[in-house]
């Protein structure tokens, strides 16, 4: 029997096949070294710090971490302990992408500028980087991607300097947090990068909230011409500087949550129930029907125009925005509490690709088309 200690934000945790398997649940931020005893896997999200204190005196055969981010884990200490260790790359990608293009809906002017040639430009060509530069791409919409790391490996590609990028009409931030010379992604929008841009211009950080000097940017956001922004991550989360929120530039704001469509959520999972399978710890694969796809309402446009339709059809951005806002409201002692508990609570958010859009008559136009590949969506 393997005895897995997960965070209890996991979702799916029930879907797994329970042979060999005892899963039990902790919040966390509460994981300690106490709760390790008898357990061979740890499964964590981004909020418990895997630290040589906490795994030392454990008998951890694995830790995995079910996010793409990995800053929260000291894997020197894992390999040290003899502790495999696994992260879940990928998982929310679409998830996140659909939060930025679900931003871009909402706030439609950013939306219809991309429309008519304005540039979009990505920080970061990592999973979810990667996935936005195409899905835009396919889109039709002209995309710059900035990613110094990547480009010294690869210079055959056309890649964007930062300065190109704070150029941009969009700028939508996808990098890893790291301080890593010769560039550290931490602070890496500062006051100098923030003086850079206009209120013509629209930023995106939906990758780590200390990407962004959230001090620098509460003074930017007061400046005369400040950059219209969406926030879904902060600096210091769940404590946050919630003057920021008294800001009028500041378009829409969140709890960290565009990665948090129950997809992404359940892939991440999977992944690391698959962990457990290479490692020959567990040996029942997986069985789930997944094959069931949503049908969305008709659209009345066609091609770009229609993806926004759709996107707003699937996600309702505002929501997340309201709860968020609506924290702000509480005593300030208990925000931090009231962030937690916001992600801890999130609806079951379903993704647009992979359903079906019905249309009637004919075949489908070469915009419609296109659109619904840019998106993987079905034409029914
Ligand atoms: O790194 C990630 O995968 C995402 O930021 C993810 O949404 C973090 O979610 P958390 O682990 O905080 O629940």
């Amino acid at each position: 029997m393997i005895r897995v200690l997960a965070d209890q934000n996991m979702v799916g945790l029930d879907l797994l096949p329970s042979e060999g398997l005892e899963i039990r649940t902790l919040p966390g931020r509460s994981i300690s070294a106490a709760d390790l005893e008898e357990v061979d896997a740890l499964w964590v999200r981004s909020i418990t710090p895997v630290t040589q204190e906490l795994v030392q005196k454990s008998q951890l055969r694995f830790v995995g971490t079910a996010t793409a981010g990995v800053e929260h884990v000291d894997q020197d200490a894992l390999a040290a302990n003899g502790i495999r260790f696994a992260a879940a790359p990928g998982a929310n990608a679409n998830s996140v992408v659909e939060y930025v293009l679900a931003a871009l809906a909402e706030l439609q002017e950013p939306w219809e500028r991309l429309e008519a040639g304005d540039a979009l430009g990505i920080v970061g060509h990592g999973h979810v980087g990667r996935l936005l530069a195409q899905v835009a791409g396919d889109l039709g919409w002209h995309v710059k991607v900035y990613d110094p790391w990547l480009a010294a490996e690869d210079a055959e590609v056309d890649w964007a300097s930062l300065q190109d990028i704070l150029d941009c009409r969009v700028i939508s931030l996808h990098c890893s947090l790291h301080q890593q010379s010769p560039w550290p992604s931490y602070h890496l929008i500062d006051a100098e990068a923030l003086a850079a841009l206009d209120n013509r211009q629209w930023l995106i950080n939906a990758a780590r909230g200390a990407v962004i000097d959230n001090r620098a940017l509460l003074k930017h956001l007061q400046s005369e011409s400040p950059v219209n922004c969406v926030l879904d991550v902060w600096e210091g989360e769940p404590e946050c500087d919630w003057s920021l929120l008294a800001m009028p530039s500041l378009k829409l704001a969140s709890a960290h949550i565009a990665g948090y469509s129950w997809e992404a959520k359940w892939n991440a999972t999977k992944m690391l129930y698959e962990h457990l399978r290479k490692m020959q710890l567990v040996e029942t694969p997986i069985q789930i029907d997944e094959n069931t796809v949503a049908d969305l309402a008709p659209v009345q446009e066609t091609g770009c125009s229609a993806a926004r339709e759709l996107i707003q059809q699937r996600y309702t951005i505002a929501e997340d925005n309201l709860l968020f806002r609506n924290l702000a409201k509480l005593p300030a002692a208990e925000r931090a509490a009231g962030f937690d508990a916001l992600r801890r609570e999130y609806r079951k958010r379903e993704e647009l690709r992979g359903t079906r859009l019905p249309f009637v008559g004919g075949d489908a136009s070469p915009p419609l088309r296109r659109m619904a590949r840019a998106l993987g969506v079905a034409l029914a």
